[in-house]
């Protein structure tokens, strides 16, 4: 495995081969000039890249100190999805794929891999939970308008575990002209380390930047970790460098609840969704107040990053997360999306005990457009 224990292909038969075929596809688009060069020119002229990693100087006063914040909520579609699905969209306009099948919860991995739908002329199906077409319905209509087809899933626990397992299924029963859009760092082996490889292009800039901004490396970088694509995508750039990693996990009612989402902060090994993970207990209901971080597995790699002391991870609470919200409104005119705010209320509990000339990056994965309604109706009640 190439994340120690963690990692694997454990998939039916079925699946081997395309999976395999993927691996050496990537494998060769990996070095390919043209292919990269494409990806480039998209990710500039498209996709709006690069995002700027802002010094948020009243938050930095508020929390004691000093936060940059990558936008990835600027990117086109409002978060960083895209990244991936430009990517992953590429190689399967170029494998003469026709059709996009994903998973979402959120509903922005879903949204983006609509957008690419649109662009390259797939057709696309997007699977999504009864639970969060609901709390999410804005995004819904993105999806629709940009003609994909979302499909309510009503099995299960009608979220984001149950909307992979429906588009893996569909996956079975039409491989030879689909390619399923993984939307993040999970799954089986080539996704994790190839969705993580699409988003590095967020660390390989905010490095960039923050050496042209501070002349040297951030003390410490922080992000939201759903599967953990975007807080894969921050930290890949830095992983041999002396930049503390800390990752935020849903932490729903308490990680000693029986209602959270954090398998990192308490959890057990296992496998689910093709790979060996840490996944939650088996008495804890997956639960977070923020949709794409509603998932009770993580990226495999994330699962190494804890065992070795790489990165370590908090389960921030949902309460936690909605004042983080309140004070990145207030404080920067800034509405992030839930996700992202437990990247932020995480980077607030660190920066309280750190000096102020300390420099912290917190990834923000994405805008809270899709989340205004419900925070200002039923939490805020404005
Ligand atoms: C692939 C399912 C996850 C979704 N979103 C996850 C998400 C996440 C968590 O996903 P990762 O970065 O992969 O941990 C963080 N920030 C925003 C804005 C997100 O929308 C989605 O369906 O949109």
């Amino acid at each position: 495995h190439e994340f120690g224990s963690y990692g694997g292909r454990y998939v039916p038969d079925e699946l081997a081969d395309v999976l395999q075929q993927l691996a050496d596809a990537y494998d060769s688009v990996k070095d390919d000039a043209d292919f990269q060069a494409e990806l480039q020119q998209l990710q500039q002229d498209f996709a709006g890249r690069p995002t700027p990693l802002y010094r948020a100087d009243r938050l930095s006063d508020e929390y004691g100190a000093t936060i940059y914040l990558k936008r990835e909520d600027l990117l086109h579609g409002g978060a960083h999805k895209l990244n991936n699905c430009l990517g992953q969209g590429l190689m399967a306009k170029h494998a003469g794929k026709e059709r996009l099948i994903a998973e979402t919860g959120a509903g922005q991995h879903g949204t983006a891999t609509s957008i690419v739908g649109a662009l390259m002329g797939l057709e696309t199906v997007i699977y999504q939970g009864s639970k969060d077409l609901e709390r999410q319905r804005m995004n819904a209509f993105r999806m629709e308008l940009m003609g994909a087809e979302v499909s309510e899933v009503t099995q299960g626990g009608e979220g984001l575990a149950d909307a992979v397992d429906v588009a893996l299924k569909d996956l079975i029963e039409n491989i030879d002209n689909t390619h399923y859009l993984v939307g993040s760092v999970v799954g089986p082996d080539p996704f994790p380390r190839m969705v993580r490889d699409f988003q590095s292009v967020i660390g390989n800039e905010a490095r960039e930047q923050i050496l042209e901004k501070e002349g040297r490396l951030p003390d410490a970088a922080v992000a939201c970790v759903g599967g953990g694509s975007n807080a894969m995508g921050l930290f890949h750039t830095f992983r041999d460098d002396d930049v503390e990693f800390y990752g935020a996990e849903g932490g729903g009612e308490g990680s000693d609840s029986d209602r959270h989402a954090a398998p990192l902060a308490s959890g057990k090994e296992d496998v689910i969704h093709g790979m060996r993970t840490r996944v939650l207990d088996d008495d804890v209901e997956v639960y977070s107040i923020a949709a794409g971080l509603d998932y009770p597995g993580v990226g495999p790699e994330h699962a190494m990053f804890r065992e070795v002391g790489r990165c370590e991870y908090q389960a921030i609470v949902d309460e936690e997360a909605l004042e983080a919200f309140q004070d990145l409104c207030r404080l920067e005119g800034i509405i992030p999306a839930l996700e992202s705010s437990h990247g932020v209320a995480l980077a607030k509990k660190l920066a309280a005990d750190r000096h102020e000339d300390d420099v912290i990056i917190v990834n923000l994965s994405g805008r809270g457009d899709k989340d205004v309604d419900k925070i200002a109706n039923e939490y805020l009640s404005m």
